[in-house]
């Protein structure tokens, strides 16, 4: 058990473990994406963890360093300037500690915005390269439905400060519980400061990523999981924080319009293979995970 100095300052967040050095997920997948062989590596390591590292990105370091320094400038404020960006549900704005809807709790304060940007290219890049991967035609016939009007996407800033009352204590606090993203694909950036962890093995083995604040990190979704019929697998992740060094993440959230059917793309369905899910509109989905706990599995409720 650990004994807090000053049990209230983490009152209500679930400690961790701190990870160690054998922790380190050093094989991440790297996706090239100026290489030939992108559309290739994103397809295997989507089947494979549903997650990857994106290098040659195109965006510029100046671009994404002022997004950086200008989240750093916000997150710094007086607490009463920060609430004036207002509560973040619905549907934006800024939020601390108290995770959506449903008493999820994180050492954590975030920001969420309506965002259009150099980092949706980027994921328009992976999803077109994706579709090149699996063999479907057109080669927008998964980006589109990020770039068709009325499509679904949020940009959130998260910013988890140090939280020194675990200093030395082995422990760590729960930044972000576990849990998949219900969008396609999420494109995560964050500064120098690892914390992000996901799951391997189905659960069995949490590993933590070594950040790199050149490289955008990429999450299979909640959504593209039931595309392919599950060949591409949502990836449960969570974030711990650390005793002395604050995390800053930018994360954009890639989902379709409300209406847009979630079914498995028929070119992806083998002879005879059987659809694991059943259908539902993404604004369906969507109403059902805000009723859900974070680490709930909200796909179950959709499964045949
Ligand atoms: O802040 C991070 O690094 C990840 C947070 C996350 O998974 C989320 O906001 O969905
Ligand atoms: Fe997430």
């Amino acid at each position: 058990m650990v004994v807090l100095a000053n049990p209230s300052v983490v009152d209500q967040i679930p400690l961790l473990p701190s990870p160690g050095h054998r922790d380190t997920f050093a094989a991440v997948p790297v996706v090239d994406l100026s290489r030939p062989g992108a559309a290739r590596a994103i397809v295997d390591a989507c089947e494979r963890f549903g997650f990857f590292k994106v290098i040659n990105h195109g965006v510029a370091t100046a671009t994404m360093d002022r997004a950086e320094s200008e989240t750093v400038k916000f997150f710094a404020q007086a607490q009463a300037v920060k609430d004036r960006a207002g509560p973040a549900y619905p549907p934006f704005g800024y939020g601390s500690k108290r995770i959506g809807l449903n008493g999820d709790m994180g050492w954590l304060e975030f920001l969420l915005l309506a965002y259009v940007a150099a980092v949706r290219g980027v994921a328009v890049r992976v999803l077109e390269k994706m579709a090149e991967g699996l063999g479907i035609a057109p080669v927008d016939a998964l980006s589109a439905m990020v770039t068709e009007q009325g499509s679904d996407q949020v940009f959130r800033v998260n910013h988890y400060p140090p939280c020194p009352a675990l200093q030395g204590l082995g422990c760590s606090a729960t930044g972000f519980g576990e849990h998949t993203d219900p969008q396609l694909i999420s494109v995560l950036r964050s500064n120098g400061t690892s914390g992000l962890q996901i799951a391997l093995r189905d659960g069995a083995q949490w590993v933590s990523v070594p950040s790199d604040r050149d490289a955008f990190f990429v999450n299979v979704g909640d959504s593209l999981q039931v595309l392919t019929n599950g060949r591409f697998k949502s990836v449960k992740h969570r974030v711990v924080t650390s005793s002395l060094k604050s995390r800053v993440s930018f994360i954009y959230f890639a989902g379709p319009s409300l209406a847009q059917r979630i079914v498995p793309l028929p070119e992806l369905l083998g002879d005879g293979e059987e659809i694991l899910y059943k259908e539902f509109t993404w604004g369906e989905y969507k109403k059902a995970a805000y009723k859900t706990r974070l680490g709930d599995n909200r796909l179950a409720q959709f499964e045949k």
